[in-house]
Order: structure tokens, then sequence, then C-alpha cells
């Protein structure tokens, strides 16, 4: 379970002043579980998601995963932590461009040892079974549609098993059709794999398949309820 405590971050703005950008925000997300966080731009989520992802450090208050404090980690645990147990899915997907879409999938196994073992070949492999891009191993990025990219970069941020997939904007640069596929595609690995998903999206449509939605506003974190897909505040 990914328990977030207090969180408070804060950012500079301007000789001698500071704007609270999450303040006190506590949040639980059970193994399994799929949220969605919506707000205004500029409210924090990208804030919050490089938190969560252990990019960035609060100014205090934790993330606690399976009991665990993720801030208590010096800088070199930290990143050993964030290849291990967490997959990010951005909207841009950045792969390498010079690598093909197999090799761009190992990638967070090879940032961590200099082979990949015939195991983790074939994870990779039933990944892209999985995402219905095991006929494609070979194409290298610039030969691949957007949805095609996004869903090499599922598998690459599932390839080590992380316990947290944070998703911001994942379907933001593609077509209806393709937005949705990704996005099932992502709540059915989800329920495989028992990770935690959060994804960051301004798309109503997106949140509203996952399990709960929370707006950010104020620094902090207000569940909506979804009424046969009409939202109120609760
Ligand atoms: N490194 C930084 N230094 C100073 N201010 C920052 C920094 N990073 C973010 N901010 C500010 O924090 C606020 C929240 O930014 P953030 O990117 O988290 O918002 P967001 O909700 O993700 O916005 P959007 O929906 O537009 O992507 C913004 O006002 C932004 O300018």
């Amino acid at each position: 379970m990914l328990e977030v405590k207090s969180l408070t971050k804060s950012f500079s703005s301007g000789a001698d002043s500071r704007r609270t950008i999450l303040d006190e925000l506590n949040l639980k997300v059970e193994a399994g579980e799929r949220i969605a966080i919506v707000g205004p731009s500029g409210s924090g989520k990208t804030t919050l998601l490089n938190m969560l992802g252990a990019l960035d450090r609060p100014d205090h208050g934790d993330v606690l995963l399976d009991g665990d404090s993720v801030f208590s980690k010096d800088d070199r645990q930290l990143a050993h932590f964030r290849n291990q147990s967490i997959g990010f899915v951005f909207q841009m997907h950045h792969l390498l461009p010079q690598l093909n879409l197999f090799e761009n999938i190992l990638l967070p196994v090879l940032a961590q040892q200099a082979e990949v073992d015939s195991s983790t070949r074939g994870r990779a492999l039933e990944l892209t079974r999985k995402l219905g891009i095991d006929h494609l191993l070979k194409q290298k990025p610039g030969q691949l549609s957007g949805g095609e990219c996004q869903r090499t970069a599922v598998a690459r941020a599932l390839i080590n098993q992380p316990k947290i997939v944070l998703a911001d904007e994942p379907t933001g640069a593609l077509d209806q059709a393709s937005s949705n596929q990704l996005a099932d595609l992502l709540l059915q690995l989800n329920q495989e794999e028992q990770t935690c998903l959060i994804v960051v999206t301004h798309s109503m449509e997106l949140a509203s398949k996952m399990d709960k939605i929370y707006r950010l506003e104020n620094g902090k974190l207000k569940q909506l309820q979804t009424l046969s897909n009409n939202l109120k505040l609760s």
C-alpha cells in the first residue's frame, strides 16, 4: 500500500517569498487500486507526481510504500528505489530513437545490470504480447505510431514489476480510439500486476475509468464521488 503523509512542497516565488503548492497532503492507495488526480492547471499535479515518483523531495512529510519510508533514503538509495518500485508513463513516450522497441522496454533493467536474463526477456515478450506490439520488436520509435510508442512506454514502465505506476496525461497525445485502447490496457495490466495506478489527467473520460477521482486544489486532495457518470464533490 502507498501512503502519503502530510506532504508539503513550496517553491520560491520572489526574493523572499515562497508559494506552498502541496499543503500537508494525505493520500492512501491500496495495491491494485486505480486513482485519477485532476485539477486546474498549475494546481500542483505534476509536483505531486514528482514526489510520488521520488524525483523530488518534499519540504516535509513522507511517502510510505508498504510501510517503508521513501524520503529517509539517501539519493543513491532513492535512485535504486525509483528504478525498482516505480513505473512512469508520460504524455510523450520519451523512448530512445536509436534503440528498437524491445531494447527500449529493457532499458530500466540495463540501468541496473549489464545483462538481461532469459526470464526478464520472457517477461518483456509477454508484456509486448499483452499490449499488442509483439510484431514490432525490431522497429525503432520513428517507425511506430503514437499509440504503439505509448504502449511500448507502458511495457517499459512495467518491466521491473513496480509496485506503483505513475501516468502523467498518458493519453494526452493520442486520438480517441488509441486513448481508449491505452486506458483499457493500463487498467487490465494494473489488475493483473496489482500495482497502485495513479493517473494525472485533464480528461474526465479517462479519470472516470478509475476507482477513485481526486481533485487537487489549494494544496490538498478532495475525493470526487462518481454517481453514474455525474460527478459531485464529496
Ligand atoms: N521548480 C519550480 N520552481 C518554481 N515554481 C515551480 C517549480 N515547479 C513548479 N512550480 C510551480 O508550481 C505550480 C504547480 O505546478 P505543476 O506543474 O505541478 O502544476 P500542474 O497542476 O501539473 O499544471 P498543468 O496541469 O498545467 O500541467 C505552478 O505554479 C508552477 O509554476
